[in-house]
């Protein structure tokens, strides 16, 4: 049976990618085994797991602390991916890496191409970019998949924040200038577990697969119509939402006023697509209200 190590314990793709992978031998690398904090212990370490492949969502995600933390978010973000990218390389492992729609500044109006011109706003993109870039000059057997607004019914995101402000507000006010493609992180994982089927079928990652993928749900919306969505979906029917321009939420990072992705390359090669966003929302909806 292949040996799967999954770097992360409890983050949003992880927990999903847990439940989807039950066909393959799963190792669940959280930071007691593999610390993205210690970058240099990496290649020993991964060298003990002997992976078949490697699946990286951990990441620094803080978006507005990494203002601050800033060496922290390039040691987790590029420094910890530059070495796993050297083992893969080395012993020709293939690795999937995750990075985000906040490596792109925003000023386009139409979907994100892989091949678009970078430019992030603050010190998370930059440092995932930083990531993504290491792989790349690592020659390493990867894909990079850029998904973003990950939500999910665990850990911290954007749909539980409002869910949980839904308990004690009645009215909310979100940012309606920024547009973006609200990514379910169970849809990430079964598109994951996709393509290490196809990987694992084909016998590792052929030369022209490598390289940068975007992988998101379908559609688009602003997170201020993304709240409204989904106090819908969750029958709370009480909670007004007020869409503000960005300008009236003043955060320590800025973020891209527009970050839809273009997912056509993924589905081209691979023959992979998530659903649309909407569709996605009510199955996590569903999934809440189960709990
Ligand atoms: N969240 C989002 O909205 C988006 C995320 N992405 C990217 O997708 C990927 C998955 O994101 P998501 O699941 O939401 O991430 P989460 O923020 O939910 O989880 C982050 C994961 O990183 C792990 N981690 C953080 N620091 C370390 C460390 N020092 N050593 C080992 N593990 C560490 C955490 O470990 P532990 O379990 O111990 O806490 C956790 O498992 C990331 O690469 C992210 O950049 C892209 C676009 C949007
Ligand atoms: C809580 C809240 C946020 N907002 C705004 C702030 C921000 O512009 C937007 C989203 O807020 P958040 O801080 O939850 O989301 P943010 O941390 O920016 O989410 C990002 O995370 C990283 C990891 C990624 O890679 C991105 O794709 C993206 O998902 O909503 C409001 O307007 N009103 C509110 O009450």
């Amino acid at each position: 049976m292949k040996r799967i190590v999954v770097i992360g314990q409890n983050g949003q793709v992880t927990t999903y990618l847990q439940r989807v992978l039950s066909d393959y031998e799963l190792v669940v690398a959280g930071r007691d085994t593999l610390d993205l904090s210690k970058p240099r212990e990496l290649q020993v370490k991964l060298a003990e797991l002997q992976p078949d492949i490697i699946i990286n969502p951990a990441a620094y995600t803080a978006v507005d602390l990494a203002e601050e933390e800033v060496d922290a978010a390039y040691t987790i973000n590029r420094d910890a991916v530059s070495e796993i990218a050297r083992y893969c390389a080395k012993q020709n492992t293939p690795l999937i890496h995750f990075s985000t729609d906040y490596v792109f500044d925003g000023s386009a109006d139409t979907p994100y191409l892989e091949s678009d011109a970078t430019g992030p706003t603050g010190v998370y993109g930059a440092s995932k970019l930083a990531g993504e870039q290491a792989i790349l000059s690592a020659d390493a057997p990867a894909i990079i998949l850029r998904t973003a607004w990950v939500y999910s019914n665990h850990g911290k995101n954007f749909y539980k924040t409002m869910l949980g402000l839904a308990e004690s507000r009645n009215e909310l006010s979100v940012v309606s200038d920024q547009v973006g493609a609200p990514t379910y992180a169970r849809s990430i994982a079964e598109g994951c577990k996709q393509l290490v089927d196809i990987i694992i079928h084909q016998g590792g990652l052929l030369p022209e697969q490598r390289g940068i993928y975007h992988f998101t749900c379908a559609g688009q919306t602003s997170w201020a119509e993304f709240a409204r969505s989904l106090f819908l979906e969750n029958d709370i029917t009480n909670v007004k939402v007020n869409p503000i321009p960005s300008s009236d939420y003043p955060t320590p990072a800025q973020r891209p006023a527009y970050s839809v992705l273009n997912g056509e390359k993924l589905a081209d090669v691979f023959g992979i697509a998530l659903p649309h966003w909407g569709t996605a929302l009510a199955q996590c909806a569903a999934e809440t209200k189960s709990q």
